[in-house]
């Protein structure tokens, strides 16, 4: 059953065998598989409200209209000095379903050496892409795309799997671009060759975007793993609206044990105590946000906010990583670009929360007609997850590049990119009237890291955010190389005739010096933040949890989120958090029978 507050939970329903605390992306993974076991009784706890009949959340389209939302947990960065001391949005989701109910919904598993690097360094090769394929697979649900259109060579269905949870598809809405964006595969073929499939665990080069989207809907944790076939089991309970503040020791065994978490009711507070495990599955801001809170953290940082130690382990809240990146528009010689939706992105969200919104309402007849033709059948524009992009490119910094003589290849990898531009038949979001191309370029392996850490010992405030953004000069050498990159892309013969002048500041750059100057003027986080209650060997003396996602040196408590990555995948985040969950409920689960 789902409750709307903790006060509506009935005192009947008696002891819970494990508690999870938030219902986001893993969170609901592991509500599922656990109470798969009809023995196991399992409680859900999460801050924000349900995904029900959210039109935002389920339009795919819209989804930059929930950044800012009561369904964003509405974060904001520490001032970066990196970027020129601009404070950004930190969007992450605040409703049931957690980020992947207010996500861009992008498909990308990474490379298979990102997951080896995880073996690695966790001493466990149940982390290596050979042994988490199987869970990837059993995530995924490969579902046509909206209009039917023959696939054959968009995507290899060897790598995917047909039956699993969560649906994943290929565009349906056909860009006017499409022909010149594959033919610059041909025209370029040594730096953008093409990549049939960029799931399969090799991703570089250019190819088809697949996105967690099913039958013109959104698919997130919500709507998928928490379906009304699970959400209907009776050893499952959900509280929604209500927040954990923190997690508490119980009586223990060989080790402090941690198995009873607090929670905030308005000026009193409530416990509940978990018969088997607590899991803390926050994401990489809440859970080393309730773990400090609780004591887990740098015993002397700790001391300085007021807050009682419980256990020593300074890496709580450190190694916060997150991609930077930034949108690069061109004018084009053309009227039919997706310019005309409106325009949606995730980058700036900071300035432009609801630009998207008032772009649509100022076309009001397209709006009404692209939104009648979503609820009679749920086809057209409002099905994609973004105004335009139907392809994207991963790209590695050359070998000889002059920055590896300072710093080593953040990468894991030779099959991984350092890099990614997504093509766009739009400006995304641009108030300048006009009709555009657009590169969005990141750096998926940035080297630059950050922090979260508390403000004050009061729970209930907001942690401080530092991605620490641009910190290194690996960094801003890469985002440099992005921009050649993409200016590199849309100068081939394909786009001759068609890509104009630059448009907005870009168009000022003219040397290196100026080129800095706009990175650090225009990067923004692109939401994929991880690493904040990192996975470390057995035996390492940092690291917050051990291989099996155990807090260590306590018992009792484990963490399943993208907070437990020690580096961030070379890619989008939310493939392989559902994997890493899946894992993790198997690890559980074995640990219990
Ligand atoms: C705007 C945006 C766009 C993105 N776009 C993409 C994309 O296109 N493709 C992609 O692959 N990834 C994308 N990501 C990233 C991806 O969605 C995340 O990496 C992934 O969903 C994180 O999963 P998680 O389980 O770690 O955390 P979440 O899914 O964020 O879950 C954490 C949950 O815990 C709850 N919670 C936190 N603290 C508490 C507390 N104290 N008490 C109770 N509940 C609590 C939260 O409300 C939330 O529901 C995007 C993320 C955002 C925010």
């Amino acid at each position: 059953a789902i409750y709307q507050g903790f006060d509506d939970l009935p005192s009947k329903v008696g002891i819970f065998d494990f508690i999870i605390v938030g219902g986001g992306t893993a969170g609901s993974v592991i509500a599922n598989r656990l109470t798969e076991n009809v023995n196991f009784h399992v409680l859900v706890i999460e801050a924000g409200p349900s995904n029900e009949g959210v039109l935002n959340s389920e339009v795919p389209l819209f989804s930059p209209r929930l950044a800012g939302s009561t369904f964003d947990w509405n974060f904001t960065t520490i001032s970066q000095p990196g970027l020129k001391g601009r404070a950004l949005a930190f969007p992450r989701g605040h409703i049931l379903g957690g980020s992947s109910s207010i996500n861009g919904m992008y498909y990308t598993r990474g490379s298979s050496s990102d997951y080896d690097r995880f073996a690695k360094v966790t001493g466990d090769p149940g982390w290596s892409w050979r042994n988490m394929l199987p869970y990837i697979l059993k995530s995924e649900k490969w579902t046509a795309p909206v209009d039917n259109h023959n696939t054959t060579g968009q995507f290899n269905p060897f790598f995917h799997n047909f039956k699993g949870i969560n649906s994943v598809s290929l565009s349906g809405v056909a860009q006017t671009i499409d022909d010149r964006v594959l033919q610059t595969t041909q025209d370029l073929k040594d730096e953008f060759p093409f990549n049939e499939d960029m799931n399969s665990g090799n991703p570089l080069g250019l190819g088809w975007l697949q996105s967690t989207i099913g039958n013109g809907t959104r698919s997130s944790a919500a709507t998928s793993y928490l379906g009304s076939s699970v959400t209907g089991r009776s050893n499952l309970h959900i509280v929604l609206n209500t927040r954990v503040t923190r997690i508490l020791q119980s009586n223990g065994g060989n080790k402090p044990s941690f198995r009873t978490v607090e929670i905030a009711m308005g000026n009193t507070i409530a416990t509940l105590v978990a018969r088997k495990e607590v899991i803390l599955s926050g994401g990489t801001i809440g859970t080393p946000h309730v773990l400090l809170n609780s004591g887990f953290g740098d015993e002397q940082e700790l001391k300085l906010m007021g807050v009682p130690s419980a256990v020593n382990l300074p890496s709580v809240g450190k190694n916060l990583t997150e991609q930077p990146g930034m949108l690069l528009t061109w004018f084009v010689n053309s009227t039919d670009t997706a310019d005309k939706l409106g325009g949606f992105s995730l980058f700036q969200i900071d300035s432009h929360t609801d630009h998207a919104y008032r772009s649509f309402k100022n076309n009001a007849t397209l709006q009404a007609q692209l939104f009648q033709q979503w609820q009679s059948n749920r086809t057209g524009p409002l099905t994609a997850a973004d105004a335009g992009v139907n392809q994207v490119a991963w790209l590695r910094l050359p070998d000889n590049a002059t920055v590896f003589s300072e710093f080593n290849d953040p990468s894991s990898g030779r099959n991984t990119p350092h890099l990614e531009l997504m093509i766009a038949n739009s400006a995304f979001f641009s108030t300048t009237p006009g009709h555009f191309v657009s590169g969005s370029v990141a750096l998926v392996t940035p080297l630059s890291r950050g922090s979260v850490s508390l403000a004050s010992n009061n729970p209930l405030e907001n942690p401080l955010i530092d991605p620490g953004f641009l910190s290194s000069d690996f960094d801003v050498f890469a985002m440099r190389s992005a921009i050649n990159n993409a200016k590199r892309f849309f100068a081939a013969p394909a786009w001759q005739g068609y890509v104009l002048q630059p448009s907005g500041s870009f168009a000022n750059v003219t040397n290196d010096e100026e080129l800095e100057d706009f990175i650090r003027s225009n990067v923004a986080g692109v939401a994929h933040p991880v690493g904040t209650a990192a996975m470390s060997h057995r035996d390492a003396n940092y690291g917050v949890v051990d291989p099996d996602l155990r807090v260590k040196g306590v018992e009792g408590l484990r963490i399943v989120d993208a907070s437990v990555m020690p580096f961030v995948t070379s890619g989008h985040t939310q493939a392989p958090v559902y994997a890493i969950a899946e894992r993790a409920s198997d690890l559980i689960k074995s640990s219990w029978n």
